[in-house]
């Protein structure tokens, strides 16, 4: 368990033109000054992938989606399939995000669906689930998480990340206690096994990212507004 390489990962979101390719040179840049001791995955509008892919390669950085489509291709104007993800360089794909479970509508069923689109065409789907603020304030934060975790993991399936995000600390600066954090981390580790990446997600910036990283089964960050700038995102890095 102890060895799980950490992974921090750039979550772009809706950020992000050609320009931000500068972005990505100044963190090749400033990550040539020592060997990483994680692994970096980028995670850019799928609009910059092929782009991106080159230039993260030759800097050791992965690139990933945002999401895909459940099927593989047909009919389905405005989708992304899981293939093309990967035909356009992308290792990993963020799937069930809390965004794109309250604006999309994505259910765990459909989150389960798209991991397995993901696994088919080898993508490794990062899996997001987190609670409320008001599931957290009645107690219920492990019980959400855990039907989460039930709902949107195939069955069948060996090589995934989860990433624990509470809907409340992304973007508010707010983050769970490190006791919180533990509580829920712990059982999902029980769920899925030792050899899973489990990674936090919500507010992570310089400042606090040694504190999250060190707790107990916190095996990386999904990051998010921290991770547009190279200078900020190092630092997240450098904690790891
Ligand atoms: O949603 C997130 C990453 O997927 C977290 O976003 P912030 O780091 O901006 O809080």
């Amino acid at each position: 368990m102890e060895d799980i390489r950490k992974l921090i990962v750039g979550n772009w979101k809706m950020h992000g033109l050609k320009s931000a390719l500068d972005e990505v040179d100044r963190l090749a840049e400033l990550c040539s000054r020592g060997e990483p001791k994680a692994d970096i995955l980028i995670c850019p509008p799928a609009t910059l992938l092929s782009e991106m892919a080159k230039p993260c390669a030759d800097a050791g950085f992965l690139v990933g989606g945002q999401t895909c489509h459940h099927k593989l291709k047909g009919a389905y104007t405005g989708e992304i399939s899981a293939e093309m993800l990967k035909d356009a360089g992308a290792t990993h794909v963020i799937l069930g995000h809390s965004e794109r479970r309250l604006y999309n509508g994505e259910t765990n069923e459909q989150v389960k669906a798209k991991a397995e689109a993901a696994i088919e065409v080898g993508l490794i789907p990062i899996i997001c689930i987190g609670e409320t603020r008001m599931e957290r304030d009645s107690g219920q934060a492990v019980a959400v998480v855990s039907q989460f975790l039930a709902g949107s993991i195939p069955d069948e399936i060996e090589d995934f990340v989860v990433s624990y995000e509470p809907l409340w600390a992304i973007g508010t600066g707010l983050v769970p206690s490190p006791g919180e954090i533990a509580e829920i981390h712990m059982a999902i580790r029980q769920r899925v096994g030792g050899d899973i990446p489990i990674l936090y997600g919500g507010s992570v910036k310089p400042d606090n990212a040694e504190r999250l990283l060190s707790i107990a089964n916190v095996n990386g960050a999904l990051v998010g507004g921290a991770s547009l700038k190279a200078d900020d995102f190092y630092g997240i890095i450098k904690a790891a």
